[in-house]
């Protein structure tokens, strides 16, 4: 797991091998830590060389030993190895290709002098698995760059690209040649030199002035920034006891901080989720056909319908993915103002062409259909791809809940059809879902899950029913929000206790943001709202469920949002971003209250996390049961990559199994007693199954599932 040669007469080469990221596992902390020892008393040996195999350096300390802590016991501690080749007497030269990642890069640190590619990139990221720099990083870092630079790579867990690391001091040295062969010459070149400056531990942390008020300050900002997460905290403090301690006592501060994050619910959770967002791409379809046994016909042209903020978004992040892209607008002052658009955020054309002419998407391997949710209107569209597209393209839409299977057969090839739901802005947004129907064939579905990766998107595969898995559970958390304020909560309160949860908005302002109207025009042609509902039908009841007109009230007096500068809340102008509380809704809402004979009661923020958060849960179960996604984990990795869900607590069912499973279902039991006409709110049958068969952990929920009609 460490290979070691002696190259040049005099210079051992410890190569660490671990494909595919040579991550440091307790055999290579073995291997590691016997080369260097082998280093240390070969007298022929003058200078050291330590470098990845095949490529990268290294992706840190081996994230799946994490969870088991006698693996993680076994071998050398990576703190015990580091210090060996920090002390070795003989120079050591890092030599850096691809990545040196967390326990990568404090691997470097340890050595005298840094060798990067060009092409190279640093970081660590342990904030963002909920750790911090735990072997050393905390404290050697920023003796190295300086207190501002190190706290800053420290707490974003940022990759900072070999030129900026060259520019920091980071690395000593830049190649765009072989990195082993330029490190060796270096090494040998540095043989016999002094190296006590060199040895990051002995140096102290370059001084900073006002140190307290600095730290102090840094502390408000992260904390400002973690949505309650403690990691970005607790690097903070660690990289203070650099600035404040001696290098030992730093250690000991960093080695204490780590014990607690480590065995964490966050760290958890935060693993969780590093693995959740790979594990999407090993899909399944209820054919049988897998991401390992389906061959996915490349696509390298791409035509967009429809120019609106999603299909510019779309055709950007298609362009950036290096496809060439025919973008379509049949209204002309649009595709005006869309091609000036697109041309901005893509800075310059980017392989995309425009037109007006549906006829140009002809020669495209995939078409995104993005015009605005309409039913007729796209079924028209569907209806000309249909004959126009050569044979073999994929025809896509971007509905965020319309019928995928209705689109398919307008037209002679459904089999090419599916729905790839991009979030907006779809050239920011991580999280794309590929939603395939009954007739959607395999080969489809892994065309769009590798396009998805090309994009650099956490593709999640799901089935198709209306919202699909996203927007399907968030309607029964929006719906729980809209009765809290009848029954006497404010906007403020909801969105106080969801942003201290760890959303970054409140479930009112993200209404505002994203325009109450969308909502308004999916009841308005669900038959919720408009003129299909008769005068005579109680204001509050729809198809026998208690239903809250507020969202329908809101848009009938012109408030959209931000975009009319007023919604749940306040805005300076049309557009503008600070939401300031509006008195004008206080009274709106006592009115209300007043008319239906509410009487508002006092609500506090766990009943509000409560109602929202296990009424979206329970639907999570529901989409389980029928197999509209193919695990708890692609559902998790939905929420964490398109909603907002925070990172720290691992998405809506793992959080449910942290809760514990029986916890949520008496919660449940007791808001659907409390309010029946809610039938979100009572319990699915997939959760009461798990809860009596033990709460197994979340990874055996499929064998409670399984049985089920599945669509995946
Ligand atoms: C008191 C206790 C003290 C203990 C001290 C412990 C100190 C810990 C410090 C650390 O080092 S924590 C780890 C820090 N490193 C990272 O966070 C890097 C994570 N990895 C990445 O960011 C990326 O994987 C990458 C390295 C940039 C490569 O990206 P790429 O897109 O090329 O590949 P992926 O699909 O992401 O990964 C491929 C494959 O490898 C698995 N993997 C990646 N990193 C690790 C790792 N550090 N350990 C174990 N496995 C890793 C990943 O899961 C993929 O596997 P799969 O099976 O294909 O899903």
């Amino acid at each position: 797991m460490a290979q070691y040669r002696i190259v040049s007469g005099s210079v051992a080469v410890i190569s660490i091998q671990n494909p595919p990221v040579n991550a440091l596992s307790a055999a290579v902390r073995e291997g590691l830590l016997l080369s260097v020892r082998a280093a240390a008393s070969d007298p022929l040996v003058r200078s050291v060389v330590i470098s990845g195999h095949n490529g990268p350096f290294c992706g840190g300390a081996d994230i799946k030993e994490f969870g088991n802590v006698s693996h993680l016991e076994s071998g050398p501690h990576l703190v015990e190895i580091f210090e060996s080749v920090e002390a070795l007497a003989k120079p050591v030269v890092a030599a850096i290709e691809g990545f040196a990642l967390g326990g990568g890069l404090e691997l470097a640190l340890a050595c005298h002098y840094r060798f990067g590619h060009s092409e190279a990139r640093v970081g660590l990221p342990e904030v963002s698995l909920g750790l911090l720099p735990g072997a050393g990083g905390s404290q050697r870092l920023p003796r190295l760059l300086g207190v501002r630079a190190a706290l800053d790579m420290i707490v974003t867990g940022r990759h900072v690209a070999a030129g900026e690391a060259l520019k920091l001091g980071l690395l000593d040295r830049l190649t765009d040649g072989n990195t082993v062969d330029a490190a060796v010459r270096f090494a040998q070149s540095a043989e016999g030199k002094p190296l006590d400056d060199r040895r990051l531990g002995n140096r102290p942390c370059p001084p900073l002035e006002n140190i307290d008020a600095f730290f102090e300050e840094a502390l408000i900002h992260a904390r400002g920034r973690a949505r309650g997460a403690a990691a970005p905290l607790a690097c903070v403090q660690a990289v203070r006891g650099a600035a404040t301690l001696p290098f030992l006592k730093g250690m000991e501060l960093e080695k204490r901080l780590m014990e607690t994050l480590m065995t964490s619910g966050q760290a958890q959770a935060s693993r969780y989720c590093f693995f959740t967002e790979r594990g999407a791409a090993r899909w399944t379809t209820p054919t049988g056909a897998r991401w390992d046994t389906c061959r996915a016909r490349p696509i390298s042209t791409a035509a967009v319908i429809g120019l609106g903020t999603m299909g510019r978004g779309i055709t950007v992040a298609l362009a950036r993915a290096g496809l060439s892209v025919v973008a379509v607008e049949t209204q002309e002052h649009q595709l005006d103002e869309a091609q000036r658009a697109v041309s901005r955020m893509l800075k310059g054309g980017g392989g995309v062409s425009y037109s007006a002419d549906l006829q140009a998407a002809a020669g495209a391997d995939l078409v995104v259909e993005a015009v605005f949710e309409d039913m007729a209107v796209k079924e028209e569209i569907f209806k000309q791809l249909s004959s126009v597209c050569k044979p073999g393209a994929l025809l896509a839409t971007n509905t965020s809940s319309l019928d995928i299977d209705r689109l398919a057969s307008c037209t002679l090839r459904p089999e090419q059809v599916l729905g790839l739901h991009f979030f907006a802005p779809a050239h920011v947004m991580r999280l794309l879902e590929v939603v395939s129907g009954p007739r959607t064939s395999p080969q489809t579905v892994a065309a769009a899950m590798q396009l998805g990766r090309r994009m650099g998107k956490v593709s999640v595969a799901v089935g198709n029913c209306p919202g699909f898995v996203g927007n399907r559970m968030l309607k029964p958390y929006l719906e729980q929000a809209y009765f809290l304020l009848e029954e006497g909560a404010s906007p403020e309160l909801v969105d106080a206790a969801l942003e201290e949860f760890g959303f970054p908005m409140g479930v009112f302002k993200m209404s505002d943001l994203s325009g109450l109207d969308i909502g308004w025009r999916v009841r308005k042609e669900e038959g919720l709202t408009g003129p299909g509902v008769t005068a005579d039908q109680p204001m509050r009841t729809r198809r026998g469920r208690r239903y809250s007109p507020l969202g329908d009230l809101m848009c009938e007096e012109g408030r959209y949002g931000q975009k009319t500068g007023r919604g749940w809340y306040l805005y300076d102008r049309p557009g503008a971003r600070v939401a300031r509380s509006d008195p004008w809704l206080r009274s709106f809402l006592e009115e209300y209250r007043e008319r239906h004979g509410l009487l508002a009661r006092r609500i506090d923020q766990q009943e509000v996390l409560e109602r929202c958060l296990y009424a979206l849960i329970n639907e999570g179960f529901r989409v389980l049961e029928d197999g509209v996604a193919a695990s708890p984990q692609n559902i998790d990795a939905i929420y964490v990559f398109g909603y907002g869900w925070p990172k720290h607590r691992g998405g809506p069912m793992f959080y449910a199994a942290q809760v514990g499973l029986a916890r949520v279902l008496e919660g449940l039991e007791k808001y659907h007693k409390a309010h029946p006409d809610s039938p979100h709110l009572q319990p699915c049958s997939l959760l009461r199954r798990l809860v009596a068969s033990g709460s197994p952990p979340i990874h055996k929920w499929s064998e409670v599932v399984k049985g089920h009609r599945s669509q995946l």
